[in-house]
């Protein structure tokens, strides 16, 4: 018998004779005693399900959320104490779902299982335990959360012992990218594609990535290092449920979606140098205004990503297909800009501002920069400013796996059929334009990814929302998918 909502109640204002009343009432009490102890075909309670895969994860997910840095948002950076307070909460739900629980070099959290053959390929399920600033409390959290609530549900149920490979949960430590501005640093190790040079990048603060380490007691040497990779033979493949933090499965009806691909990205740094001076005596005429400067990079920066058509020359950098797939996918931003000194009566001496472009071609995306480069130098030359822009981060576009998205996809209708009692249409298959470590991953075994409808589509904001049965349907789904594991 299926999961069903409980039976419609009654108000007691309605205009019932009492004896009409008193058999509805009683008729109710019998019919509801025997929904909470209703089992589905395999046995199992279907109070079990809605515990483990609804209630329960939906509290983790807000006590997770209340893990921060900050006092009056959410934000957890790579190894901060926050990520850390995480890291640890996260580890004891893993333990608690019966899995071999570590941490390592770089900080991420694994929670194992090993299943009836432990020699055999295993199925890797992770997404990230950090976080943006001000951010909502399910991007990353959620595929974390949900993967360590089904192996619970399958303890609990007496299955755990029954999968035919042994399956590891990971809570990556950086996908973000806030704090070093270089992103998937947690499943970038893991998939072995982390350079060395990696250790010596700095946060704002002047710390390294090896001096966060070493503050947190891991002492990382590149050997260490290198033995974070997996070997590709041990690996079966790997899958993420994630939010889609854009509007499409809410626009379609649908709480689940299966990711056919990820936009590629990459992220840069400007840094504009002008003449500091005083706001008061230099004249317009004579300034290498910075600042100014900065403004006129940024509009360059929207028009060209507004109309890359306008900007991209037809030659053998980008054909017309690659810059009609550009109008559709280009996306570019500037979110973080500061300036020194920072004074309202000084001409800055420099602006330094983020860039992040992403798009479904990689060709395309390397012709926009190419081209965004040369008009910022030319436009800094005209002030008399110097430009300096550094790459800090490039990751290509990724195709998911077909067989993994065939799985995912049965896995959700199995999963919504099992919830609704209705079988049903095709899940929407859709791309992504955010970012994964899905696409670190890649680089290790194949990949598939389950989005979950999220409120408007609202991320990277605390009014980030995700309905609970939304989130027990993300739960049911990985269940489906790890049964079709034994
Ligand atoms: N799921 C994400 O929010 N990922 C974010 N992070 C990266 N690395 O893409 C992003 O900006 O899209
Ligand atoms: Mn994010
Ligand atoms: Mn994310």
């Amino acid at each position: 018998m299926a999961i069903t909502d409980p039976i419609p109640r009654f108000s007691l204002n309605q205009n019932f004779s009492s004896w009409r009343l008193f058999y509805c009432l009683s008729l109710y009490l019998i019919i509801s005693s025997a929904v909470v102890y209703a089992e589905d075909a395999e046995g199992i309670s279907s109070d079990l399900y809605e515990e483990v895969l609804k209630s329960e994860a939906v509290a983790r997910l807000y006590e997770l959320g209340k893990v921060s840095d900050a006092d009056d948002y959410l934000e957890r950076t790579f190894l901060s104490p926050a990520s850390v307070r995480a890291g640890n909460l996260i580890r004891e739900w893993m333990e608690d779902a019966g899995l071999r629980t570590w941490v390592d070099y770089m900080g991420n959290v694994h929670g194992r299982v090993e299943g009836m053959n432990k020699t055999a390929e295993a199925l890797l399920i992770g997404s990230h335990l950090d976080t943006v600033v001000d951010a909502g409390i399910y991007d990353g959290s959620l595929g974390i959360i949900s993967a360590i609530s089904a192996l619970k549900f399958l303890k609990r149920d007496g299955q755990l012992g029954k999968l035919q490979r042994p399956v590891e949960v990971i809570a990556f430590s950086d996908e973000e990218g806030v704090r070093f501005q270089s992103t998937f640093l947690g499943s970038a190790a893991i998939a072995g594609s982390l350079p060395v040079s990696a250790l010596n990048i700095s946060d704002k603060r002047g710390l390294t990535l090896q001096d966060v380490l070493k503050e947190n007691d891991i002492k990382i040497t590149e050997e260490k290092l290198v033995e974070l990779k997996y070997e590709p033979l041990s690996v079966w493949g790997y899958i993420e449920v994630h939010i889609e933090q854009g509007p499409v499965l809410e626009w379609a009806g649908y709480p689940l979606g299966v990711v056919k691909g990820i936009a590629g990205q990459s992220r840069l740094k400007v840094i504009v140098k002008g003449s500091q001076g005083h706001a008061g005596t230099v004249p317009m005429s004579l300034r290498q205004d910075p600042m100014a400067a900065a403004a006129e990079l940024i509009l360059l920066l929207e028009s060209l990503c507004k109309h890359p058509e306008e900007f991209l020359s037809y030659d053998h950098h980008c054909n017309d297909i690659v810059v009609e797939s550009l109008s559709k996918s280009l996306v570019c931003t500037v979110g973080e800009i500061s300036t020194w000194p920072s004074a309202s009566n000084v001409i800055p001496g420099q602006v330094t501002f983020t860039v992040d472009i992403r798009a479904m071609e990689d060709i395309g995306r390397e012709a926009i920069i190419y081209e965004l480069s040369n008009q910022m130098y030319q436009i800094c030359e005209k002030r008399s400013v110097s430009c300096i822009i550094e790459r800090m981060h490039d990751a290509n576009a990724v195709n998911c796996d077909s067989e993994l998205m065939l799985r995912l996809k049965d896995s959700a209708n199995a999963a919504l059929e099992r919830l609704t009692g209705e079988t049903q249409d095709e899940v929407p298959i859709l791309m992504s334009g955010a970012g994964h470590d899905a696409m670190a991953i890649s680089h290790l075994t194949k990949v598939g990814m389950l989005f979950v409808r999220c409120r408007g589509g609202v991320s990277h904001s605390p009014a980030e929302h995700v309905l609970d049965d939304d989130i027990f349907a993300a739960g049911l789904a990985i269940v489906e998918f790890l049964e079709s594991q034994m």
